[in-house]
């Protein structure tokens, strides 16, 4: 089976402006896929790239294996739900969702049949008949995908169509959203500049910034195994300490640090005598360590309680604010502010990556 969606060497440029760079990604059917970035990096920009409402600079866009160039958005097999619906207000549930199909001249009870269908998929068939004004965020939000859905497209792209919720409810319409995916079996291409929304619901996911994907993979391979220092941060929370590399043993490597000396994974191998960045995450820190570990002294800034974990705020001995999160079972006594206390983590908990001006 051909690709859902290909993108191939696609830049994008308004005026000297390069909104994408070299974007080069291959997306398969049936496939759960977003694309996560902080605000500004393209995300918007590659996804009305794909759905025809900007053509590429230059490189192609191919969905389901054609070649798009000169295809208007309404030829495409896509369709776009936008972060504001875009819904019509005094219309009821099914004549939003049947209005493509009408749009396009569909017989009406040929139309009925898949409104209905499509009422079942979205769990709204108690609500065809009432108005989209008397619906909740959530089901406004299910209320748009089966109008998308009803016109069949192949792939079907999400502009942050959560952001507007309240945070429980949109927790909630991730599992939702995922699980309309999984029934209706298209393509789903969600952009979101937040990562809980991309690691939870996603098959892979592409991490953009400044225009340029750094790294596509699931949601541990973009959490637990980053390639640049930008994923690394960007996805969960880390811990950043600069160094030299002065050692080598296998596949950990030993940093000098102004906090003193280090060791962590080398996963890019990076040479004895470079520049690097060690991440640690805050999970991964160990209060009071011991010898089984690598670390430093830090006093102790603040402790921060949040139910489940309390993240506790230290200052090493240059200034640098490290941050350790204490599972509520740990079985530590948690620091008082003040308190003076080697941290530590272990040497296969430490990433360490090349520092960007290497890029
Ligand atoms: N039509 C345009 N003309 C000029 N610059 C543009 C145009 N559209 C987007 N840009 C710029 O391209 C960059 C990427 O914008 P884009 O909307 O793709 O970002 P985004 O990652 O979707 O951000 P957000 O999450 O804030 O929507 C931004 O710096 C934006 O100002």
């Amino acid at each position: 089976m051909a690709a859902a969606v290909e993108l191939e060497g696609v830049n994008v440029t308004f005026g000297d402006f390069v909104a994408v760079k070299e974007a080069n990604l291959t997306i398969e059917p049936g496939e759960f896929f977003s694309f996560l970035g902080p605000s500004g990096c393209g995300k918007t920009t590659l996804l009305r790239t794909i759905s025809g409402f900007i053509e590429p600079t230059r490189g192609a866009v191919r969905i389901g294996g054609q070649d798009m160039k000169g295809i208007g958005p309404n030829k495409r097999p896509t369709a776009l739900i936008f972060q504001n619906l875009a819904l019509f207000p005094m219309m009821t549930v099914a004549e939003n969702i049947g209005y493509g199909l009408r749009v396009r001249g569909v017989p009406r009870h040929e139309r009925d049949e898949k409104v209905k269908n499509l009422l079942i998929q979205v769990a709204l068939t108690e609500h065809g008949h009432k108005r989209v004004s008397e619906l909740s965020g959530g089901q406004k939000q299910r209320v748009a995908i089966a109008r998308a859905l009803a016109v069949e497209p192949s792939v079907l792209l999400l502009d942050e169509p959560l952001s507007a919720l309240d945070l429980k409810l949109r927790q909630h319409m991730r599992t939702e959203l995922r699980a309309i995916q999984k029934r209706v079996g298209i393509t789903f291409i969600y952009i979101t500049h937040d990562q809980g929304e991309a690691l939870t619901m996603s098959d892979r996911i592409a991490v953009m910034n400044a225009g340029v994907i750094e790294q596509v993979g699931d949601g541990r391979a973009v959490y637990a195994e980053p390639r640049t220092p930008f994923v690394a941060s960007f996805v969960g929370e880390n811990n950043a300490i600069r160094g030299r590399i002065s050692a080598l043993e296998g596949d950990i490597a030993t940093l000098e640090t102004p906090l003193g000396t280090l060791k962590g994974r080398n996963p890019v191998g990076l040479a004895a005598g470079e520049e690097a960045l060690l991440f640690v995450r805050p999970e991964a820190m160990q209060l009071r360590a011991n010898g089984s570990t690598v670390g430093f002294e830090g006093e102790t800034l603040d402790v921060a309680y949040e139910g489940s974990v309390t993240h506790v705020t230290l200052r090493a001995k240059t200034g640098q604010k490290i941050t350790a999160s204490i599972g509520a079972n740990a079985g530590v006594g948690l620091p008082s502010a003040g308190e003076n206390l080697r941290i530590g983590f272990q040497p296969a908990d430490g990433l360490l990556l090349a520092r960007p001006e290497r890029h």
